[in-house]
């Protein structure tokens, strides 16, 4: 377990070039350029997975007050994190609007106008954009901020429950899908009823263990029922003519998504980026004397159009500085593959290949199997990072049957396994007792004694320390 993970976190943020949070208002950061690739290559995956059957749309971000407040237990959810546009340059507006903290009111609204007859179901839009939250926990950059720059948010409308049940299965496989592509770990479990989304019938969650043992929501898929529906009176005419409810689902993601790549692949000398979304997977490195200085960087640009044609991106560190800079600077940036080649190289027609997951030297041939053996090291990497990741979370979840173990646990990096009945009022007296969080259930069981020794149990249930 990392202790001084926060810290790392926060560091590496700065020195790897991702974000800088000296932006003057608190909670709100930039994306530097080094980050916004990463950004831009992770949610190109989860696009391309929501491309195949939704359509992505842009809404506008401000939503009146009367829409915001129509539905009531999602407002009351909300009433403390929303920002409001109250002025029009100098005149104060008749209704003061809110900046999305999420986009159900801005979208279901139209989704009443759009929406007639079953022909126009299902509905299944999504966009990414920022969302606004005035958190009032402490802000930390990409894991709890308060403009959520890269909230992709996605709202289905079904004709039938069966089908918007169907949609919540769809999403769960599109989460785990895009997380196997992160190689990002993650526990499903079903939220408990006093956290789950405000207005939802239920919320299945993503978590991930951070390296320092507190749990991070890199994921939420809401089955909305017809609460929305009514609240916003989205019906359609079904084939018998009669008029009905539709049934709602709504998924979102964050910043956290890039916030956990970050933390769980990385390691004391900085980013080890998945090849899938690394700006760079493939960094050259010359190393240049005074003799043979054209030779080298002639061959490296040969390498880098050779690699570049099979749809790799590939850069060249040319700086005038010395070869070991160059190594460190591309470790703390986390290129999953570095090619050494000096003057020796080039006469032996070698470069010295370095995965920066394993960081073991081999020659390969600077010949046409350069590209398949790339390919190969990098293909080695992701699987590497992936099951290095998937195999720490599985060392960190443990079961217990008593209370008294669960600190101990906890504080030793570890989400808790145990037996719980269900029941709301003891489920809270367990959070009050331990002071951890029951994350939600992952499973019925039919035998086994509730952890509070207060009835039989009834689920698996999981609990941790969470962002
Ligand atoms: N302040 C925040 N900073 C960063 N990410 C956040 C923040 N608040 C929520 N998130 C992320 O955004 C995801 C979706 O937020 S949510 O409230 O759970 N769900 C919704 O807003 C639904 N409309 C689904 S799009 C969460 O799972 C979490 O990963
Ligand atoms: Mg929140």
């Amino acid at each position: 377990m990392v202790e001084n993970f926060d810290e790392w976190f926060h560091d590496i943020l700065e020195n790897a070039n991702i974000t800088d949070s000296r932006y003057p208002i608190k909670g709100m950061a930039i994306w530097m350029p080094y980050g916004f690739q990463i950004r831009k290559h992770s949610m190109n995956i989860i696009k391309k997975l929501l491309d195949k059957d939704h359509e992505e749309v842009l809404f506008p971000m401000l939503v009146p007050e009367s829409e915001l407040a129509k539905e009531g237990i999602h407002v009351k959810g909300f009433e403390d994190e929303v920002y409001w546009v109250t002025k029009g340059g100098q005149r104060e507006l008749n209704e003061q609007l809110a900046l999305r903290p999420t986009s159900e009111t801005a979208i279901y609204p139209m989704y009443s106008l759009w929406i007639r007859t079953h022909m126009d179901l299902p509905i299944k839009y999504y966009q990414i954009v920022n969302t606004f939250r005035y958190e009032t926990k402490h802000t930390r950059p990409l894991i709890r901020v308060r403009e959520i720059t890269t909230f992709k948010e996605a709202h289905t409308a079904h004709s039938t429950k069966e089908e918007s049940d169907e949609q919540i299965q769809d999403f769960i496989a599109i989460y785990k899908e895009f997380f196997d592509e992160l190689g990002i770990p993650y526990l499903i479990s079903k939220r408990p009823e006093w956290d789950k989304f405000p207005g939802a019938d239920y919320t299945m969650a993503f978590d991930v263990i951070m390296p320092n043992g507190k749990t991070l929501q890199i994921g939420t898929i809401h089955n909305l029922g017809q609460t929305f529906a009514k609240t916003f009176d989205i019906t359609f005419e079904d084939k018998d003519g009669e008029h009905k409810l539709v049934y709602q689902t709504c998924a979102g993601v964050s910043d956290r998504v890039i916030a956990s790549v970050i933390g769980i692949h990385g390691d004391e000398t900085g980013l080890r980026l998945p090849p899938k979304v690394s700006p760079n997977q493939v960094t050259i490195i010359p190393i240049l004397f005074k003799k043979g200085k054209e030779e080298v960087l002639a061959k490296c640009a040969e390498i880098k159009a050779q690699l570049e044609e099979t749809g790799l991106r590939v850069n060249i560190d040319d700086r005038d500085i010395r070869p070991g800079k160059k190594f460190h600077d591309w470790e703390l940036k986390g290129t999953p593959l570095k090619l050494e080649l000096g003057p020796r190289d080039l006469e032996n027609n070698i470069t010295v290949a370095m995965r920066r997951d394993e960081g073991k030297k081999i020659e390969i041939a600077l010949d046409s199997s350069l590209s398949d053996n790339v390919i190969d090291l990098l293909n080695k990497t992701q699987e590497n990072l992936s099951e290095s990741a998937w195999n720490f979370q599985k060392s960190h979840v443990k079961f217990t049957e008593r209370l008294d173990e669960i600190k101990d646990l906890v504080e030793t990096g570890n989400v808790v396994k145990f037996h719980w009945c269900g029941d709301e009022a003891i489920g809270r007296d367990i959070e009050e007792k331990t002071g951890y969080d029951i994350l939600g259930i992952q499973e019925e069981i039919s035998e086994g004694e509730c952890i509070s020794g207060k009835g039989n149990a009834k689920y698996i249930a999981l609990m941790a320390k969470t962002y």
